[in-house]
């Protein structure tokens, strides 16, 4: 099928890549004309393993990039896969979105056939019906079912494993009204559906929405719950990893998700969780369980910072922060947990020396006046105390690196040091 992708972020490249390598054509469409030339020159945008191969695999032949919007009349389907960032309230601007497919339907009023439009996107309940639609109609001058539709596919690839993730997802939901819409999602995802035992949720377009909001609500709330049950294993002076691998046997708990450390970030987990709370404001409904998950996220970095408080003072001591992404496998910044570790070091008066193997320059624009180091090795060297926010792998490597430091005490927010001898180490929930 000939397919164009809205967007060109984390979801639109990994879409993009992926169907091009099921063996759709597939033209990319950004604003952005640094992102369009990378794609074109056969490079992926974003840093995500498997990616880079993909799109130099297929750029230039079943997958192009281009900023003009005209090139969706040549195809069969348009995903929207534009960001959806989160108002001061929680609730998400869906203002991209809307401008997004006002484009897309003044670019189809000169489509004769039909078209499909497919928000990726991640919107709450009623944005495809209540406001993609009428914009499109609007926009496009067609009514729906009549030569245009709409449908809802949510993504819940996750980053560091995006192109897995897409290729071998466990489920699709496809959300649509009508029997061709859903008849266009089942060919266009069939070379993927045919060749693995993913599930496919046919649903309703509100439904579609929620479901990726009670997805990632439900995780969130999973890592608050062991969180929690770990800050109290730890006052106990019990391993909390123990008693999670040993209730992860539960088959109705699952072993997954039971890290419990210095909480979830990223650029979802913390804008879908205060989205549906918002969303469940707007319509009367009072998120309390929502609402103790973040409150128990939050106050996971301050916890992390008085188990190195315990140890001394940190002002005007070098203090080094090992891992600065949100999670491994990624140079994504956003709402990393790195970011109130670093403040909170900043707030006592700590010189804070930060290393990540890829996330540094992004870390550089949000916090320019702290150090960064180019190893771990160098961040620990003469430093009176470290925290550890990512699970790196080489973070477990460590081992007489620590020797260098000033005052080796290690806080581990992840899991992931081993303890050894002359090394003050403190678990957070262990
Ligand atoms: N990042 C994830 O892991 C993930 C996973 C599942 C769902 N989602 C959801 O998918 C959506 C997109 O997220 P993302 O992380 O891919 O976003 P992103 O910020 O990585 O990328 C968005 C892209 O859209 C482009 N853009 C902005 N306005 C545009 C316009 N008017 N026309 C064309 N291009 C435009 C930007 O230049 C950018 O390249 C969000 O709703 C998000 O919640 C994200
Ligand atoms: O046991 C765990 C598992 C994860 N985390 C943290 O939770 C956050 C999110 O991790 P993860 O879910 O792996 O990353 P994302 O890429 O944000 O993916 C989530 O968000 C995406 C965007 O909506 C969804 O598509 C994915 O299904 C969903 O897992 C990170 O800070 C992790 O460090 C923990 O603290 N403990």
């Amino acid at each position: 099928m000939k397919v164009s992708i809205i967007g060109s972020g984390y979801v639109g490249t990994t879409l993009a890549a992926c169907l091009a390598d099921l063996g759709h054509t597939v033209t990319a469409i950004d604003v952005d004309e640094s992102v369009v030339d990378r794609i074109n020159a056969g490079e992926a945008p974003i840093h995500e393993p498997g990616l880079a191969d993909l799109v130099a695999e297929h750029a230039g032949n079943r997958l192009r990039a281009t900023t003009d919007y005209a090139a969706v009349r040549d195809t069969d389907v348009t995903f929207i896969a534009l960001p959806t960032p989160s108002r001061k309230d929680g609730s998400i601007d869906t203002s991209l979105v809307e401008m997004g497919t006002e484009s897309l339907g003044e670019a189809l009023r000169e489509k004769d056939g039909e078209h499909l439009v497919v928000v990726k996107s991640t919107v709450v309940p009623g944005t495809t019906a209540e406001r993609v639609a009428p914009v499109l109609v609007e926009a496009s001058g067609k009514q729906l079912g009549e030569g245009i539709d709409v449908a809802m596919n949510p993504e819940f690839l996750r980053e560091g494993h995006a192109v897995s993730d897409f290729l071998d997802p466990d489920k699709i939901v496809f959300g649509a009204e009508r029997e061709a819409a859903f008849a266009t999602l089942r060919e266009l995802y069939r070379p993927l559906t045919e060749t693995t035992d993913t599930h496919v949720v046919e649903t309703g377009l509100n439904e579609a929405e929620i479901i990726k909001y009670a997805n990632n609500a439900f995780l969130a709330a999973k890592i608050s719950l062991m969180n929690e049950l770990g800050n109290i294993c730890k006052e106990y002076g019990i391993d909390a990893y123990e008693v999670a691998d040993a209730i992860g046997l539960d088959d109705r708990i699952g072993s997954q998700f039971l890290n419990s450390g210095v909480g979830w970030g990223g650029s979802c987990f913390p804008k879908d969780v205060a989205a549906l709370i918002a969303a469940a404001d707007e319509v009367g409904y009072d998120a309390q369980l929502l609402k103790a998950a973040v409150a128990v996220n939050d106050r996971q970095p301050e916890r992390l910072l008085s188990l190195l408080d315990d140890h001394g003072d940190v002002a005007g001591q070098r203090v080094a922060v090992l891992g600065l992404s949100f999670k491994p496998g990624t140079d994504d910044i956003r709402e990393s947990r790195a970011i109130p570790v670093i403040q909170g070091l900043l707030d006592r008066g700590a010189d804070v020396v930060g290393y990540d193997p890829v996330a540094a320059d992004r870390m550089r624009e949000r916090f320019p006046d702290i150090t960064y180091a180019d190893s771990a090795a160098e961040a620990l060297r003469d430093a009176h105390g470290a925290v550890v926010v990512t699970d790196w792998d080489e973070f477990a490597a460590l081992d007489e690196e620590f020797d260098t430091m000033a005052r080796p005490v290690v806080v581990d927010g992840r899991h992931v040091v081993g303890r050894r001898e002359g090394l003050t180490y403190e678990g957070l929930t262990w």
